[in-house]
């Protein structure tokens, strides 16, 4: 339905008399009741316990009741003090011969005590309450992610994620805050006007509606905080990209002279990012000014009545006093409500990670054993057709992978060698066909644990900045020393023994402390510690200098005949290892070039 449309609609119609299309009262309360439940506010707080959630409202309430008595209290201690006693309202008057003056104001210090402590353990609660609120949705982000499949990542932004993680879901903890602060003040106001209303219905009547004609002033406010919210997320957003991206094209800035430029796209970013949050602090701003002076009117009109109509001072006091202290509290509710529809939008990013990554989770499997193939491993009538491609990259390609024998794929780029990879490694699952493990075909749950039974070598080798031993380690957590050193030194890694620190040398970030070559060795062994029953080098000496193309094809080639192999490289000497060349072109098998007997 048009936005015209939706103009048109009259506030009510009875829903016996409304034209098709239109939804009649009963419709529309239920639209925005359904808007309401589904909205972040409902949506966050559901987030919390139950207990938790009623333990912060009875010490919100809490809160709220001791000032309204506070304030109360003030009406027979005018009257004690000899001001105006003559005009104490009937109900002050026992409290006022049952009492001296002393004994009030012991209860009003034992009073305003009881209400810091309150105060004390609901700020405790709250803070609590939004940390644990951070910490569940970081965990649930992350471990969505962890999860996804890899297509599902693969067509993500990881800078995004980032982004998300750290900052929107911190904007997310603060804006949680700031609706249990909106709760509290509004509860706390309720109290104050009840006690108003109370003391002196009219004057107070007249209190009650100024508040709550600023309280609807807010809503317009609220949407373009919103706004404004959606837009800071996405310049945190790009910001981050911005730097995660130059951090890691260091090298590459570097080498092209291009570090003023990298320097300028920073610079923008955080110029656009300073702009929405100016944008932000000014709308916020504007709306206190405009709300102190609707205050000020509101006061006079109040003093202006109540002169006009007698009050006596030991009423109108307290009704200052009381008004005095609801302008702070609707000033801090209009900021609070800007805030949280601010910071409102990152609940919509977390959620849309969420669903993606979510929409695209690989089934747990749990503790079962890595698979051990004893026949072959094979692909049969696989397709991978990605969105928005002409060709699939993978089109029904039928191969079998002996067990024990090394295949290289080759091909001009785009030919589909990493896919066709990633399909026997089970990191994808194919679109049509299968991935068949001596004749058991596998799906889903399948495939993800026939992953536990594969290693891949990348043409980029991702180290992390920890030592050699920790960086083995983190493939097999279980491994000993002596496993450590077989995979070290299958792998053509013996270099890391004759390093002054052995397999403790650290390796500098993403293992920038060594060779191109060096990383490349101690990936092989990492992977060769798994004792992989696929191993799947993509591309992994094509960066490097043949004196370590030679060692890598060195403890390749001592694999032959007892671990299954699968290269992808263009010609070299990895491919003069292979017992058969499968030559590929535009997501096909063109011809398979047998260099030994295989036997399939
Ligand atoms: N995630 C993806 N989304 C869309 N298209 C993709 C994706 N990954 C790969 N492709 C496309 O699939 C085709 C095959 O890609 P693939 O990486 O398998 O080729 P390759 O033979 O390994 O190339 P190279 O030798 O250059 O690494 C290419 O046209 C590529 O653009």
């Amino acid at each position: 339905m048009s936005k015209g449309v939706t103009k048109q609609w009259p506030a009510v119609w009875p829903c016996s008399a409304r034209p098709p299309h239109i939804p009649c009262v009963t419709q529309r309360a239920a639209i925005a009741r359904a808007a309401i439940m589904n909205g972040p506010a409902i949506t966050i707080l559901r987030g919390l316990p139950v207990p938790q959630l009623a333990g912060l409202l009875m010490l919100m309430l809490g809160v709220a009741l001791t000032e309204g008595v506070g304030i109360l209290a003030l009406v027979p201690m005018l009257a004690l003090l000899g001001q105006a006693a003559s005009a104490l309202p009937s109900w002050a008057e026992p409290f006022a011969r049952l009492v001296d003056l002393p004994m009030l104001l012991v209860f009003f210090v034992a009073l305003v005590a009881g209400r810091a402590a309150l105060q004390f353990a609901l700020s405790l609660a709250q803070q609590r309450a939004q940390l644990k609120l951070i910490d569940r949705w970081r965990h649930e982000v992350f471990a969505a992610l962890v999860r996804a499949n890899w297509r599902t990542l693969s067509a993500m932004r990881r800078s995004d994620h980032v982004s998300l993680i750290v900052t929107s879901i911190d904007r997310l903890g603060y804006g949680f805050s700031n609706l249990l602060q909106i709760i509290a003040m509004a509860v706390t106001l309720g109290a104050i006007w009840i006690v108003a209303l109370w003391l002196a219905p009219a004057l107070a009547a007249v209190a009650v509606v100024g508040g709550l004609i600023v309280i609807a002033g807010f809503i317009p406010l609220k949407r373009k905080a919103h706004r404004l919210g959606v837009a800071l997320g996405q310049r945190y957003a790009a910001v981050q990209g911005s730097l995660d991206e130059s951090l890691r094209a260091m090298r590459l800035i570097k080498s092209h002279g291009r570090e003023a430029a990298a320097i300028a796209t920073m610079q923008g970013g955080m110029t656009e990012l300073r702009s929405a949050q100016i944008a932000f602090h000014k709308a916020a701003s504007r709306s206190r000014a405009l709300l102190h002076v609707g205050a000020a009117i509101l006061l006079a009109t109040i003093i202006a009545l109540a002169s006009a109509r007698d009050v006596p001072t030991s009423v109108l006091l307290p009704l200052i006093v009381l008004f005095g202290r609801s302008v702070p509290l609707l000033d801090a509710l209009q900021q609070g409500t800007q805030q949280w529809a601010h910071s409102a939008p990152a609940l919509a990013e977390a959620q849309a990670v969420l669903d993606t990554a979510r929409a695209g989770a690989e089934p747990p499997v749990g503790d079962a054993l890595p698979v051990v193939p004893r026949q072959s491993i094979a692909l049969d009538n696989a397709t991978i057709d990605h969105d928005g491609r002409h060709r699939p990259a993978v089109d029904a390609i039928t191969l079998t992978l002996p067990v024990a024998t090394t295949t290289a794929l080759v091909g001009p780029s785009g030919a589909g060698k990493s896919t066709l990879a990633d399909l026997f490694g089970g990191l994808l699952e194919p679109d049509g066909g299968d991935l068949v493990v001596d004749g058991k075909r596998l799906r889903g749950e399948g495939t993800v644990h026939w992953r536990r039974s594969v290693a891949y070598v990348h043409q980029e080798p991702v180290l992390f900045p920890a030592s050699i031993r920790e960086n083995m380690l983190w493939a097999e957590p279980d491994a000993s020393d002596p496993q450590i050193e077989t995979a070290l030194r299958d792998a053509a890694a013996g270099f890391v023994f004759d390093l002054p620190s052995g397999v403790d040398t650290f390796v500098g970030d993403a293992g920038c402390q060594l060779s191109g070559g060096e990383r490349q060795r101690i990936a092989l062994a990492r992977a060769l510690l798994r004792d992989p029953a696929l191993l799947i080098l993509d591309e992994a000496t094509s960066a490097l200098d043949a004196a370590s193309e030679a060692a890598i094809a060195d403890a390749i080639g001592r694999m032959k005949g007892v671990r299954t192999v699968l290269i992808v490289a263009h010609r070299g000497m990895l491919t003069d290892l292979a017992d058969r060349i499968v030559h590929m072109r535009d997501g096909r098998i063109e011809h398979v070039e047998n260099r030994r007997k295989v036997v399939a």
